[in-house]
């Protein structure tokens, strides 16, 4: 090839690139746009930057040929790790390859200097694969921008992962709920806790492997509150009266113990999670909003506070059994409340769920009932420090496998969305228990003709 066709096709190549670009950039929207500024700056400005930052080496070794004509020895070569520059709405994923003596530890010291150069709010590094960094940089806190959730009514891949939100580094947060049988959300009134399993509900409801029950503290009817639109879509609803949830959840014990019971038989293994839910075996998820009313410790020796508090005592000890004892039959237990004290979500039943959400709280005190001890460990993620309300919508949770807390930023569901999500989807509402007497009763009558068969052979 000529060096002139070399050069037509490098130069077709650089306008196609730079023609992408362009049309990337009218499209984006404000934000982005941005961030694909800042990202030129990040790119073109790195080989000044990384020197200057502590994120360079010499190599001091020369060239095995020293191509000079003097026969002079060349300056020692400054390396500088590479980068590749992703720009989306909050700002810059750069992903860097680490060079002897400059990788996470040097990187993370210099974390401070990039945000300052690079104009952002928060700049963290983590390791990607070996000898690679991804060093995210936020220039607009994903705290503070509020998002939505439109539900597309569609069945979700994957049941039971229950997308969260953004965390403050504008990274997608979601936890598996396969294996998890229990999951607090706590946080003061208006501060997102509705919104958030909303979210949730409205996310798996288009299928017909997942079924609720409902017990809304703050309501008397289903008519009222919250959950008016969802309990079209719920098998059980109950409002604030403590005998109906102690039915309930009574009802519900019931159901963890005949599949318990049955599990072996209907679906052949011990742990639902290890086949998954179906629509003949769903996920149950009992969802006790202002869970307060149902646990809280009546004081008082009249009769009828003292039925009340009996009540109250037993509710906790039944919601305990299906936390402790419902994982494996594929029940799953969300306890929300506003209420910051011990009784609100007794601790025995807080220490069994293994994931735990908080959403604004006045106190320390208040974050320790919602969060466990380790949050007073981890300043900077207390829900204390969400009061402010440019911070509806953000929530505290613990890590699933490290230590430490991160920050969400929740989007909103709005209430049309999940009434019209509930509406298409009442049909697919049944009683698991009703599901477990089909499903169970032939099999566990074949297994007694079986065993009556083998036993009429021996004889
Ligand atoms: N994720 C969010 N992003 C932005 N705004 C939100 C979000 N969640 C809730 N809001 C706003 O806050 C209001 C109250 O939210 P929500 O009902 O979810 O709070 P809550 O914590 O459930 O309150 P309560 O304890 O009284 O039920 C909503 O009407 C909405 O305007």
């Amino acid at each position: 090839m000529r060096a002139a066709d070399l050069a037509g096709a490098v130069l077709a190549l650089s306008a196609i690139w730079a023609l992408w670009w362009m049309v990337r950039y009218v499209r984006a929207d404000r934000m982005t746009r941005a961030s694909i500024r800042q990202a030129v700056r990040v790119r073109f400005g790195w080989r000044r930057l990384a020197p200057m930052a502590g994120l360079s080496v010499q190599d001091k070794t020369p060239p095995a040929v020293v191509i000079s004509q003097d026969g002079k020895v060349p300056k020692p070569r400054v390396i500088t790790p590479k980068i590749k520059v992703r720009p989306d709405r909050y700002g810059v994923v750069v992903r860097a390859a680490c060079v002897p003596k400059v990788s996470l530890a040097e990187f993370q010291k210099a974390a401070p200097y990039l945000a300052d150069a690079w104009r952002c709010t928060r700049v963290s590094v983590l390791p990607d694969k070996p000898g690679q960094l991804i060093v995210r940089g936020v220039r607009v806190d994903p705290l503070i921008v509020p998002t939505e959730h439109v539900p597309t009514g569609e069945v979700p891949e994957e049941l039971a992962r229950w997308h969260l939100g953004l965390d403050e580094y504008a990274q997608p947060v979601s936890v598996d709920l396969s294996d998890v049988p229990g999951v607090t959300v706590a946080g003061l009134p208006g501060f997102g806790k509705t919104s958030l399993v909303n979210r949730f509900i409205c996310d798996t409801a288009p299928s017909a492997a997942v079924q609720f029950a409902f017990a809304d503290g703050k309501v008397t009817s289903s008519h009222e509150g919250d959950y008016a639109d969802l309990a079209q879509r719920a098998f059980a609803f109950v409002g604030d009266d403590l005998a109906d949830a102690n039915a309930l959840f009574k009802r519900l014990v019931e159901l963890r113990r005949a599949r318990s019971a049955a599990i072996r038989d209907v679906l052949g293994v011990k742990n639902m999670w290890h086949v998954g839910p179906s629509d003949a075996w769903p996920l149950v998820v009992l969802v006790v909003d202002e869970a307060h009313t149902y646990f809280r410790d009546y004081k008082g020796s009249d009769t009828q506070t003292k039925k009340l508090a009996a009540l109250a005592a037993e509710n906790a000890r039944l919601v305990e059994d299906l936390v402790k004892k419902g994982r494996s039959v594929g029940m799953l237990v969300i306890i929300a409340t506003q209420k910051a004290t011990g009784d609100a979500i007794p601790t025995f039943i807080r220490d069994v769920c293994p994931v735990g959400l908080s959403f604004a709280q006045k106190t320390a005190e208040a974050a320790v009932v919602a969060l466990g001890e380790d949050i007073r460990n981890w300043p900077d993620a207390n829900p204390t420090a969400l009061q402010d309300p440019a911070y509806v919508g953000v929530a505290s949770m613990a890590h699933q496998g490290r230590p430490g807390f991160a920050r969400i930023r929740t989007p909103y569901v709005a209430d049309s969305d999940a009434a019209r999500i509930a509406t298409d989807t009442a049909h697919l509402t049944r009683d698991p228990t009703e599901l477990l007497h089909a499903l169970a009763g032939p099999s566990v009558l074949l297994r007694d003709r079986l065993m009556k068969d083998d036993g009429a052979e021996a004889a």
